[in-house]
């Protein structure tokens, strides 16, 4: 099961408005796999009636307009990817007032998860300092078109496990924070 950090209302309910606030999915991918779990848990918001952009982490440059931030990053090397480390530390000031969410991704293989490919622990150290919501870990896909690593990785993968993206997960996950936006909503 994934982590999940002390979750609450308390700051929506200091939040003025009455409308559910806007969510900016931010996402740092190298090969796609992540961009299509960031598109997923926006598409769920919007199911959700939660209003919800997703974009690429080194596009934004400035939270102006939303009222809640999830960002997710690729693992490489058990680094998150730079875009995804330059949003948290542009955006420090606002991300530490606004309820923010977090997820990384990475393990692929038919290995029970390893804990090798877990969370950055500096990542897990910065978000937990500004206040995330929750922080988690989701399977990733072994890339088709990386370099010699990558090409290694997929021939020693058996094909079933290649992508171990679990779509109800993330779905369930995204459904969570749409439950939590919503009762704040309400407060
Ligand atoms: C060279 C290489 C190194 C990787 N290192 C890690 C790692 O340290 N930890 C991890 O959890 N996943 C690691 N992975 C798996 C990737 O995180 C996974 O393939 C992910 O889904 C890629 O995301 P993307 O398609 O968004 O770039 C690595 C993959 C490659 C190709």
């Amino acid at each position: 099961m994934p982590h999940v950090a002390g979750a609450g209302i308390l700051g929506l309910m200091s939040t003025p408005s009455s409308s559910t606030p806007k969510v900016l999915v931010a996402y740092a991918s190298k090969h796609g796999s992540t961009h299509e779990i960031a598109e997923a848990i926006a598409e769920r918001l919007r199911a959700d009636g939660v209003p919800a952009d997703c974009r690429d982490a080194g596009d934004v440059k400035e939270l102006e307009g939303y009222g809640a931030v999830v960002l997710g990053s690729a693992v490489y090397m058990k680094r998150w990817r730079h875009e995804a480390k330059r949003f948290l530390h542009r955006h420090r000031r606002e991300l530490a007032q606004l309820p923010l969410w977090v997820f990384s991704s990475g393990y692929v293989g038919d290995a029970e998860r390893n804990a090798e490919w877990e969370e950055p622990a500096g990542v897990v150290k910065t978000v937990e300092e500004l206040g995330a919501r929750a922080h988690v870990v989701f399977g990733g896909r072994v890339p088709q078109d990386g370099g010699f690593i990558a090409k290694s990785m997929a021939k020693n993968t058996p094909p079933e496990s290649a992508d171990r993206r679990d779509w109800d997960e993330i779905g369930e996950w995204a459904a969570g924070i749409a439950g939590e936006l919503r009762v704040g909503e309400r407060v």
